[in-house]
């Protein structure tokens, strides 16, 4: 299987002094579904926005992103074709990011922008065949009957389906996800989760998500990585991240991760991952 995503010895300072990442190297093949966890502050939307180009990395002779096997950035530097690169990364954020006045269609449509001819991006005229196709990305997330509405309409839940289907009208290949459920309540969040799923398996798209909530990334990724303080604490299956190893990679913060919400139904098991069951605090499981 090709390589989606590399990183090669990515460090990053913040002009505080902030050492926010720290000597990470790792290696997603396409078509995996993968987990970001972390308490809160241990880099993770720092590396997913490396990985978009979003922010660059220190400046180094031996780092390097990668996507598909073409430069994101190099030592410190975003790669000159980074519009190119860009056009295969999707990224689904925490809050959004529609423009609350539009339809939810022309939302969707901005997905297409990079693909179309100069003059078209800039008048926004958009043919029958992206409609077509935005209308049927909104009903792959199931909110096709809003495609008329402002974005400002919609509940979080729904406005994160649009901001799904924005990338897949996008056609990335890859698709991160930062924190695309903190804001959402349990049923919103397992819709999100349950659509990201069906993408990574029906298009072999692959997927990195950002989680807080331990519980979630195990239940929908068969991989996780876990970062503290800056670094890679732990890449493997889902199936070996037990309470006992959060606990020894995070101390008292594993009690926060593991608390997530409350499921509001038994969610349907997408993924090849073994259920778990987590004894709800650590402190309690010993
Ligand atoms: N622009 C910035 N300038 C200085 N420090 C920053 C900046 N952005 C992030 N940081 C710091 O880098 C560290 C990692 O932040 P980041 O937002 O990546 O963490 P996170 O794991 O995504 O946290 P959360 O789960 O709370 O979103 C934090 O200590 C944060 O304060």
């Amino acid at each position: 299987m090709t390589t989606a995503l590399r990183i090669h010895q990515l460090n990053k300072h913040f002009a505080n002094g902030k050492h926010a990442l720290r000597d990470i190297n790792l290696e997603i093949r396409q078509g995996e579904m993968v987990a970001l966890i972390g308490a809160s502050g241990s880099g993770k939307s720092t590396l997913l926005r490396h990985v978009a180009g979003l922010v660059v990395a220190d400046a180094g002779e031996g780092s390097l992103i990668e996507i598909d096997g073409c430069c994101v950035q190099q030592g410190g530097r975003v790669h000159r074709d980074i519009r190119k690169v860009r056009s295969q990364i999707g990224f689904v954020f925490q809050q959004f990011n529609l423009v609350d006045r539009l339809p939810v269609m022309a939302n969707v449509l901005v997905g297409r922008l990079h693909r179309m001819p100069l003059w078209r991006s800039l008048t926004r005229w958009f043919n029958a065949q992206e409609r077509a196709m935005a209308i049927e990305a909104l009903a792959r997330v199931g909110i096709a009957e809003c495609h008329a509405q402002r974005a400002s309409t919609l509940s979080g839940g729904q406005q994160q389906r649009a901001a799904i289907a924005r990338t897949l009208v996008q056609g990335a290949k890859v698709v991160l996800a930062d924190e695309p459920i903190a804001s959402l309540d349990p049923e919103s969040s397992r819709k999100v989760m349950e659509i990201l799923t069906r993408i990574n398996r029906e298009d072999g798209s692959t997927v990195v998500v950002s989680l807080h909530q331990v519980d979630m990334a195990l239940k929908y990724c068969p991989r996780v990585i876990a970062l503290h303080q800056g670094q890679v604490v732990f890449d493997g299956a889902a199936s070996a991240l037990t309470p006992a190893l959060l606990r020894e990679l995070y101390g008292m913060q594993a009690d926060e991760m593991l608390m997530g919400e409350p499921q509001a139904h038994a969610p349907i098991p997408l993924t090849t991952a073994p259920e778990r069951h987590w004894p709800a605090p650590l402190a309690q499981a010993a």
